[in-house]
């Protein structure tokens, strides 16, 4: 898998080294990441990491303290100037729907169209009714839609005007699981067919994955890592981003050459992009999926904790040293807790940092 292309012609959307907050202390500093045009992009961190706020920022509802956000080669944000909203041609979709009580579904969606014709107004709002399958439900109220259907009409609200981006603040959270995994594939479809750029903002890395071409991770107001969601799970930059993205236990090893570990489970090798130096004392990720069990090997943890999750199983198990690490077996493999069960690591790419 190719890194993201760093160095398209023009961007879209470029933050640079943007800080912003509220009041006088910054909440995000040295915000930078860039998004291709047609590309689908994420904010993904954990609850006050800054997300929404980077979005208010790019949305034009908060000025901004230092660097720059461009759209189209256009400066929309510096200290000391920000475009208004209404003039950035950036649409809006919310967690809350926000769409009006009191409108049809066709007018909600028509709402932001001037300029038109009636005519004109009655083809466009069809067309995009017609884009998100509700059509039939034109002439319903938003409280006799279901919550996956009244997001549909907030996103071709949002549309409607022709944005050049659109900004998604957690917009399935309050929908099922099923629901939400069906709608953000159906939104990314939707994006791609008309080659709408989107920001989405989300705690949920499924999600992320699911949707977007790239995903920037955020802590306490600091990009992490903006990457393709591939790189950010087998070539994570710190240690951060290991926890965050996806699952996995730290263990300790030391290398004992460029692309090999000796550690409790064995000796480790996997693919690197980074070599590391022998006797180089290190903490390796160890995620579920490299761990299978392999009825001729020595290394027999003991069972400590075990999940049952239809078909798949997730168990704890436990060294004699105490390590403690997780392995994802298909259900049929069936343990007993406190039993002995022999496994090894069948690890693709080897994520470890230096112990600090
Ligand atoms: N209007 C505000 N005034 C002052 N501080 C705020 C305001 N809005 C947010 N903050 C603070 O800024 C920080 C970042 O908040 P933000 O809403 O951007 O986080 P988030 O990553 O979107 O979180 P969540 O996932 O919970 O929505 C938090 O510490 C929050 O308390």
């Amino acid at each position: 898998m190719p890194p993201p292309n760093l160095m398209p012609d023009s961007w879209l959307l470029d933050v640079r080294a943007l800080g912003c907050g509220y009041g006088s202390a910054n909440v995000v500093s040295d915000v930078r990441f860039a998004l291709g045009h047609g590309d689908i992009g994420c904010l993904l961190g954990p609850s006050g990491c800054g997300k929404s706020t980077i979005l208010r920022a790019l949305a034009g509802f908060l000025p901004i303290s230092e660097g720059e956000i461009r759209l189209n080669d256009q400066a929309i944000s510096v200290p000391g100037f920000t475009l208004p909203p209404e003039q950035r041609r950036i649409g809006m979709v919310f967690q809350d729907y926000a769409l009006f009580p009191h409108l049809t579904i066709a007018e909600n969606v028509g709402f932001g169209l001037k300029g038109l014709s009636r005519d004109e107004k009655r083809i466009k709002t069809a067309s995009l009714l017609e884009l998100v399958h509700l059509q039939d439900l034109a002439d319903k109220y938003p409280h006799q839609l279901s919550g996956g259907q009244q997001q549909r009409v907030a996103l071709a609200r949002a549309l409607a005007p022709e944005p050049t981006l659109i900004l998604l603040d957690e917009p399935f959270s309050n929908l099922d699981a099923d629901l939400r995994r069906r709608l953000s594939l159906d939104v990314r479809d939707i994006l791609k067919e008309l080659g709408i750029s989107a920001l989405l903002v989300t705690h949920d890395q499924q999600e992320a994955f699911a949707m977007c071409d790239q995903v920037a991770v955020l802590k306490d107001g600091q990009v992490q890592q903006w990457d393709v969601p591939y790189n950010l799970y087998h070539e994570p930059a710190n240690r951060f981003v290991a926890g965050f993205v996806g699952q996995g236990a730290f263990v300790p090893g030391t290398a004992s050459g460029a692309d090999t570990i000796e550690s409790e489970l064995g000796s480790l090798t996997g693919k690197r992009n980074r070599q590391w130096r022998a006797g180089t004392l290190l903490d390796v990720l160890i995620r579920p999926d490299d761990i299978v069990y392999d009825p001729d090997s020595d290394l027999k943890p003991r069972v400590v904790e075990k999940t049952f999750a239809g078909t798949s199983t997730l168990y704890r198990f436990r060294l004699s040293d105490d390590t403690e690490f997780e392995a994802l077996f298909r259900s049929h493999l069936d343990f007993r807790l406190g039993e002995h069960v022999p496994v090894r690591v069948e690890a693709d790419h080897l994520i470890a940092f230096q112990r600090t």
